[in-house]
This record gives structure tokens, C-alpha cells and sequence, in this order.
């Protein structure tokens, strides 16, 4: 297990982290969300031994890092860093025999990733003459490479096409059932909530809310009470509380609290209900309420 222990970092007067603490299970997928400036990447970098915490601590199974355990991780950081003259295969080859692969393993390794990060074409061309989507599932090959026993991830989502895109959330959801944890900083909610088994919001330096992505929509934010109505006259729902919102010939409200009969039965007696029911806060909803 990784765990990461009331890190605190401060750069002259700015304080980035306020103690920052999260784990992460083997086989579990770890969503790291926050605003711009947050302190995602200081928290990564941490983890990785690049940036020295003020305090606190990080362990894996228990132990304190080491240069060697470190090793054996998968990185990939926001300042991406490819060789830009050399091939495709040739680097992520390069990478896997830096982390220890033999010849064979490196060369089929990095075969096997640029297959399914779906660059097979690009194999001999150089970095840099890729789009920086490609150069981005180059880069994630990189950190792939040696099949690390720790994945941390800083924003690999970002610019990757919808293809790419779920290329790569099949490759980690690979790793993640070999027992490997993941952690990945994104500002895409929708897709953190799809892949992630837990997720940590981080606000000004501080975790403001963290745990498993179903018991968060269960105690986090607030559940709202849907209605769709269908044919119901504007204005129905004037005497009610909640928000209303037409979609075609469908009146759609949605009100937090009240009298879920009276609400039903005004809704009754305006048109045709369709929907009626609670419904949990989307991840993305949770992170706007923990972070405003
Ligand atoms: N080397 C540095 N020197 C001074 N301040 C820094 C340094 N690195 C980070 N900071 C500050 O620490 C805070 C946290 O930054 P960090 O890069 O960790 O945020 P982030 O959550 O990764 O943001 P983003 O989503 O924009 O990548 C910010 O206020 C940032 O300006």
C-alpha cells in the first residue's frame, strides 16, 4: 500500500501543502482532483523523491522510500521530458533498460505499449516530428515501460484523444488488477469517476475530502430530489423550491428538500411523470461544493 502522511511543503512564504495524506491499496485506481495550483503536482513530486517535503512522510508497504523502491515506480511527470531526436521505439526501449530491463524484455515491453497506445505507425519516426497528443502516449509508454509496482501519473489524460483516451484507461485498468496502485492527478471528473475506486480532492494545500468514489456520493454533497414531468403547463411547479429546466416537453426539477408527497402530487396533477426519484451528486458536484 502507498501511503502518503500529513506532507507539508512551503516555497518562501507560500504554503502548497497543509497536510496532504491519502492511501492507496494495491490494485486500486486513485483519482488525485483539485484546482489549478491545488498541490497535485508538489504532492507527486514528493512521492517521487524529486522535492523534499518540509514534513511528513511516504510509504510503501509500510517502509519509508528509497532511492531503490523509487526506482521500481512509474512516473510521469507535468514537465514531460522525451528525447526529442530519438525513434519512438527506440526511446521507450531506452527507458526499459534505464529501469533494469534486459535487451529482449525492453525491446518487447516497449513493442507491446506502442501497440496498444495505438502508435505502431510512429515506431521509427523521431519524438519530435509527432503531434503532442502521440508525443503524450510516448510518454506514458516511458513510464510504462518496466512495469513499475507503483503508478504515479501527473495529468496523463490531458490532450489525448477519445481513442487514446481509453487506450490508456485499459492499459491502467490492466495494472491495476495485477495488484499495481495508481495514482493519476485529472481535471476530468467524469472520467475520474468512471475509472477511479477512490478519489482525494486537494484544496489550497489541504485534502478537503477523500475515500471511495460511492461512499463520497453517498456523504458528500447534497442529493437531489428529481422530477420529470412531461406536458406540464410552465409554472407548475411555482410554489416549489427547487430549480426547473424544460427538455423538449419534459419539465425537469430538481429540489433538495421538501415534502416528497406534496411534490409528487403537484406533479401529478400537471402532466405526466416520468422521473421521480433521488439522485446522488456527480463527482464533479461533490468537487465544486468541497472546493468553493
Ligand atoms: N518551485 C516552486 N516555487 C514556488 N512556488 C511553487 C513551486 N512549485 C509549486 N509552487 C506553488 O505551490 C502551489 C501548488 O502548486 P502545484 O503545481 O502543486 O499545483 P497543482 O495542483 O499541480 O496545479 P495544476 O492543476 O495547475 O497543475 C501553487 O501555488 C504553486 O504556485
Amino acid at each position: 500500500m502507498l501511503e502518503v502522511q500529513d506532507l507539508r511543503k512551503r516555497f518562501g512564504d507560500k504554503v502548497a501543502l497543509d497536510g496532504v495524506g491519502f492511501a492507496v491499496r494495491p490494485g486500486e485506481m486513485f483519482g488525485f482532483v483539485g484546482a489549478n495550483g491545488a498541490g497535485k503536482t508538489t504532492t507527486m513530486r514528493i512521492v517521487m523523491g524529486v522535492l523534499d517535503a518540509d514534513s511528513g512522510e511516504v510509504r510503501l508497504d509500510g517502509k519509508p522510500l528509497t532511492y531503490d523502491s523509487r526506482r521500481r515506480f512509474g512516473y510521469m511527470p507535468e514537465e514531460r521530458g522525451l528525447y526529442q531526436k530519438m525513434k519512438v521505439a527506440e526511446q521507450v526501449e531506452y527507458f526499459g533498460r534505464l529501469h533494469g530491463l534486459g535487451r529482449a524484455a525492453a525491446r518487447d515491453a516497449a513493442g507491446e505499449l506502442i501497440e496498444r497506445l495505438g502508435i505502431s505507425g510512429r515506431r521509427d519516426d523521431a519524438v519530435e516530428t509527432l503531434s503532442l497528443g502521440n508525443q503524450q502516449r510516448v510518454q506514458l509508454a516511458v513510464a510504462l515501460v518496466h512495469s513499475p509496482s507503483v503508478l504515479v501519473l501527473d495529468e496523463p489524460f490531458s490532450g489525448l484523444d477519445p481513442i487514446a483516451v481509453d487506450a490508456l484507461a485499459d492499459v491502467l485498468k490492466d495494472r491495476c488488477s495485477s495488484g499495481v496502485p495508481v495514482v493519476f492527478s485529472s481535471h476530468q471528473l467524469e472520467l475520474v469517476e468512471q475509472l477511479c475506486d477512490s478519489v482525494g480532492i486537494i484544496s489550497g494545500g489541504r485534502m478537503v475530502a477523500s475515500g471511495p468514489v460511492d461512499e463520497l456520493r453517498d456523504t458528500e454533497g447534497r442529493t437531489l430530489l428529481k422530477v420529470v414531468v412531461r406536458g406540464a403547463s410552465p409554472g407548475w411547479a411555482d410554489g416549489l423550491t427547487g430549480e426547473v429546466t424544460t427538455d423538449g416537453d419534459r419539465q425537469v426539477l430538481l429540489i433538495e428538500s421538501g415534502d416528497d408527497q406534496e411534490i409528487l402530487r403537484s406533479a401529478v396533477n400537471a402532466g405526466e411523470v416520468e422521473h421521480f426519484g433521488r439522485q446522488r451528486p456527480t463527482l464533479a458536484e461533490i468537487f465544486r461544493e468541497a472546493v468553493a
